[in-house]
């Protein structure tokens, strides 16, 4: 599997703090990958590194499989990315936005400018908004009208800092069909938020920002995989106890947790003793668990919900 994103023992220090300590970072083609964390961990900072807007005080970033910033001319172009509200002309249309930014970028031809930026447009849904200045604009299609920015080039990687910030649900909807839309063609994802729902639902691998530090780097189906016990709902948990003695090893309310990985095997069981069971599933750790369990301190720090 192609590294797309590589870091090694990645370091910004500004005075006395580790912004960001001790990285490696690891980003396969066809990932979409959440790096989650608190906000003030070091995820703009670490982004900002990979794209060469800052430099590390110590260790190296591979982009694409080339040396940043070194490599950054010949990189760049093929990446594309969003950091932190991307800034536009307000008095002027998205499609005069776009065309200066396509003007002021490397590689593309002046000739094919408008159809670039109209299949740009396009592929954000703004395909119909005209000549509308962009004051005028939602900061949904904002931050959509950035992202047709981080489009323009087709890039084969696009790198996104907290893409839905101050969205409404329909606006994280909307980028988050997006997203997949453009992984699905081909894209590798890489997109940085602090809210662990957003990641769950859209990530296929982890990483988790603390404090500066990557406490936890995966692929989520094995984050969460099942644990090796099953999930009942009963209306009558003790009875399940009795029945399963020494299996039991929690109960919470209705909810039994019962060791072994069969849940048809547990159901028999417990249908053969006449206990009624309302729900019965495999348990999978969610990802919140997982964080918490990883960054220990940081449960008021990374929002579960939004
Ligand atoms: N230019 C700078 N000078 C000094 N300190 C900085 C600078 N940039 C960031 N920091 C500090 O580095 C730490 C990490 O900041 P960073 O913006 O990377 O975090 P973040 O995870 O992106 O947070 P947020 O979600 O709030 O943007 C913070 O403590 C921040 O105050």
């Amino acid at each position: 599997m192609t590294a797309v994103i590589a870091t090694s023992a990645l370091v910004k220090r500004y005075g006395r703090l580790r912004a960001v300590d001790g990285v490696d970072l690891d980003v396969r083609e066809g990932d979409v990958y959440g790096f989650l964390g608190a906000n003030g961990s070091g995820k703009t900072t670490t982004v900002r590194m990979l794209l060469g807007l800052v430099l590390p005080t110590s260790g190296d970033v591979e982009l694409l499989g080339q040396r940043m910033p070194r490599a950054a001319r010949r990189v760049l172009p093929r990446v594309g990315a969003l950091i932190e509200g991307p800034a536009h002309y307000g008095h002027l249309s998205g499609r005069e936005n776009l065309a200066l930014l396509d003007a002021a970028g490397r590689g593309g031809s002046w000739r094919t400018r408008s159809r670039r930026v109209r299949a740009a447009l396009e592929q954000v849904g703004l395909g119909g908004v005209g000549r509308r200045p962009v004051k005028a604009y939602s900061l949904g299609m904002r931050q959509r009208l950035g992202l047709a920015g981080a489009l323009l080039r087709r890039p084969e990687l696009l790198v996104l800092d907290e893409p839905t910030n101050g969205l409404d649900p329909q606006g994280i909807t909307e980028i988050r069909e997006l997203l997949l839309d453009l992984h699905r063609g081909g894209t590798t994802v890489f997109l940085s938020s602090h809210l662990l729902a957003e990641v769950e639902q859209l990530c296929s691998r982890v990483g988790v920002l603390d404090r500066g530090r990557l406490v936890l780097q995966d692929q989520l189906a094995t984050l969460t995989a099942p644990t090796g016990s099953t999930v009942v709902h009963t209306p009558v948990p003790e009875r399940v106890r009795a029945t399963l003695d020494g299996r039991v090893t929690s109960v919470d309310g209705q909810r039994v947790v019962v060791r072994g990985a069969d849940p048809a095997e547990v159901n028999a069981l417990l249908v053969g003793a006449g206990i009624p069971v309302t729900a019965l599933a495999l348990e999978r750790p969610t990802l919140e668990h997982v964080v918490l369990a990883a960054a220990g301190t940081t449960s008021d720090r990374v929002e579960a919900q939004r």
